[in-house]
């Protein structure tokens, strides 16, 4: 697992905007080098901005948009449309706005999808579309080029939450039921999933996440602090703002941008 870099950004606009601008040109750069491109969508409040403020940059038609393939790294297993799913948020501020190719979007299911009321079910179909994209040979889940996560003030990435079954769980993608957060039914990738990403963003905003990041860019265990265990196989970093920074402890090494 890589150690992570930190990069901090004055205010939660200014993050979403730095971010978005990263974004574009790690696709760009992606598709450059190998065709095509891969990115995880997380949920949450500097997730979306993100994707809005893609929506709103010129730079974002330098992104061949019909060559990327879009995952999500966790949804709350609501109808689809809820206004609660990690997929409308993420449609409203982007993905309808671009020309994306549909059979390269992949979200996770609904409890109004084919496999209906059923969380493990979805999830087994997500572990399988997974596993088709990675390609034979290939591993479960392919290398996405970039893994983006919110994270909660209580250390909680995706739908791992702090001392729940998903942790240990060696599946690509899993149910995850009685999440303490709102709603208590998701579908989450697992650990193994978000390790097997190039490089992983943690993107963190506020005051109240100030606890997390520092969990986050510590030795502690994951299961008790699941962003601690998000790593990249390439890079990690952690895109917050000031609010959301620690305080600076000696050889820190942060690097930090106004
Ligand atoms: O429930 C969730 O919460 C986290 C963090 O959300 P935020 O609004 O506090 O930034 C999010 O990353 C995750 O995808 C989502 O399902």
């Amino acid at each position: 697992m890589t150690a992570p870099g930190v990069v901090v950004h004055r205010d939660q606009d200014l993050l979403a905007h730095a971010v978005a601008a990263r974004l574009v040109t790690r696709l760009v750069d992606a598709q450059a080098a190998r065709g095509s491109a891969s990115v995880v969508l997380t949920g949450g409040g500097v997730g979306t901005a993100v994707l809005a403020a893609v929506a709103a940059s010129p730079a974002r038609d330098a992104v061949d948009w019909g060559r990327l393939d879009v995952w999500w790294g966790d949804e709350r297993f609501l109808p689809s449309g809820d206004p609660e799913r990690n997929e409308t948020g993420a449609r409203a501020a982007l993905l309808d706005h671009v020309p994306l190719d549909p059979a390269r979007v992949h979200p996770m299911g609904a409890q109004d999808g084919p496999d209906g009321d059923d969380p493990d079910a979805a999830a087994e179909r997500y572990v399988t579309r997974l596993r088709a994209a990675a390609g034979p040979g290939g591993g479960p889940v392919p290398a996405f080029d970039v893994l983006m996560l919110g994270v909660g003030p209580d250390a909680h990435v995706a739908s791992l939450f702090p001392g729940m079954p998903a942790l240990d769980d060696g599946r690509a993608a899993v149910a995850v039921r009685g999440a303490p957060k709102p709603p208590p039914t998701r579908i989450s990738l697992t650990f193994p999933s978000l390790r097997a990403a190039r490089e992983v963003w943690v993107l963190a905003s506020g005051a109240s996440k100030a606890e997390a990041v520092r969990l986050g860019l510590s030795e502690t265990d994951p299961s008790r602090a699941p962003v601690a265990g998000a790593r990249g196989s390439e890079r990690t970093l952690f895109l917050i703002d000031r609010a959301a920074a620690p305080e600076p402890g000696p050889g820190s090494g942060r690097d930090g941008s106004a």
